[in-house]
């Protein structure tokens, strides 16, 4: 029927299906709940918790409170939690041995959450230099470069230990090349043939990190220096899918984006390269950005944080690290 005042009715209308809740409900393509989340927390050795200026919201807990949050993650139905830690200034040296010290910080961290809370929530420890060396690079430094082969030595001994001290899954965040074959090696033949590697595959020498250097303390460290010759392009997109390649032949278990919200392209591409468990970093500055929007009031923090997870989830991705986990995972439970 055409209405000569009115002109054609539309025979599709979209705005059917969007007319009322329950409808919404039953349409939607991409889902959230807190199955999807990953929550990163950062450990220092005292008591108490310290605030993060640069991460409002976002504390360094002390060994008095670590049980407690990670009790809290469980609860909220979160099913694994990225232990990150503030090492003591004087721990820190150039060759960065505390990283593979079986009694440094995030060892004895896991130690205590898996007495506390044993198979019900899952532990992921990042592989790295970056919180133990004086220079604040992933890797060993030898005139000037970050050195490859002998960082993925001790990278494949840092493993180890976090497995020995019952870390779930781990997470190289490094960009060494190779590292995931040694780790891989260096796990097997320790016995840990079940701990899972969650590969940072596509890592992106970003301006994102600003936030998270702070909370380990990694900033003042590294100085201006960048890690470019290491960590990703931003605008390697051919290039993440090789890196992503080399991980799985390598044996990662399932890899990972990082940043977010600037690599949304990257995560998609991943997931429908591979078909392989994805996940993504929401970093330090992406969650700073919105809680100061959230602050000064020019955005709201749970809508655009809850916007910005689904997102990743539309994107393809199968889980997210995010700081915005237990505040996220509260409020799809309400
Ligand atoms: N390896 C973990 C990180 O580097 C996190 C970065 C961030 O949240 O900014
Ligand atoms: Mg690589």
């Amino acid at each position: 029927m055409y209405d000569f005042a009115r002109g054609p009715f539309p025979r599709t209308r979209p705005r059917r299906q969007r007319r009322h809740e329950w409808s919404r409900r039953l349409v939607a393509e991409s889902t959230l709940t807190p199955s999807d989340l990953i929550w990163p927390i950062f450990v220092h050795p005292g008591t108490g918790a310290q605030a993060i200026e640069s991460l409002p919201g976002v504390e360094r807990l002390g060994t008095d409170k670590i049980v407690d949050a990670a009790k809290r993650a469980r609860d909220l139905g979160i099913p694994a939690i990225a232990v990150f830690p503030a090492t003591p200034a004087e721990l820190k040296t150039a060759d960065a041995a505390e990283a593979t010290n079986p009694d440094n910080l995030v060892c004895q961290t896991v130690r205590q959450i898996k007495a506390a809370v044993g198979d019900t929530l899952g532990i992921i420890c990042d592989v790295a230099l970056d919180p133990y060396s004086s220079h604040g690079h992933d890797g060993i430094v030898r005139d000037g470069d970050v050195v490859n082969d002998e960082t993925v030595g001790i990278l494949a001994r840092q493993a180890v230990v976090q497995a020995d001290a019952g870390c779930d899954i781990i997470a190289p965040s490094d960009m060494m090349d190779g590292r995931v074959g040694a780790i891989r090696d260096a796990l097997e033949s320790a016995g840990h043939i079940n701990v899972q590697i969650m590969s940072y595959a596509a890592k992106y020498a970003s301006a994102f990190y600003g936030p998270f250097r702070e909370a380990v303390g990694s900033k003042g460290n590294l100085g201006g220096a960048s890690k470019k010759t290491y960590q990703q392009s931003p605008g390697q997109a051919d290039e993440a899918l090789h890196e992503v390649a080399l991980d799985l032949a390598e044996g990662a278990d399932s890899v990972m984006v990082k940043p977010g919200m600037p690599y949304l392209d990257i995560v998609t591409k991943v997931k429908q390269t591979f078909g392989v468990p994805t996940f993504v970093y929401q970093v330090s500055g992406e969650y700073a950005m919105l809680s100061a929007a959230g602050q000064l009031g020019w955005l709201n923090r749970r809508d655009v944080a809850l916007e910005s997870l689904l997102g990743f989830k539309r994107a393809g991705a199968d889980g997210i690290l995010t700081y915005f986990a237990p505040e996220a995972a509260q409020w799809l439970g309400e």
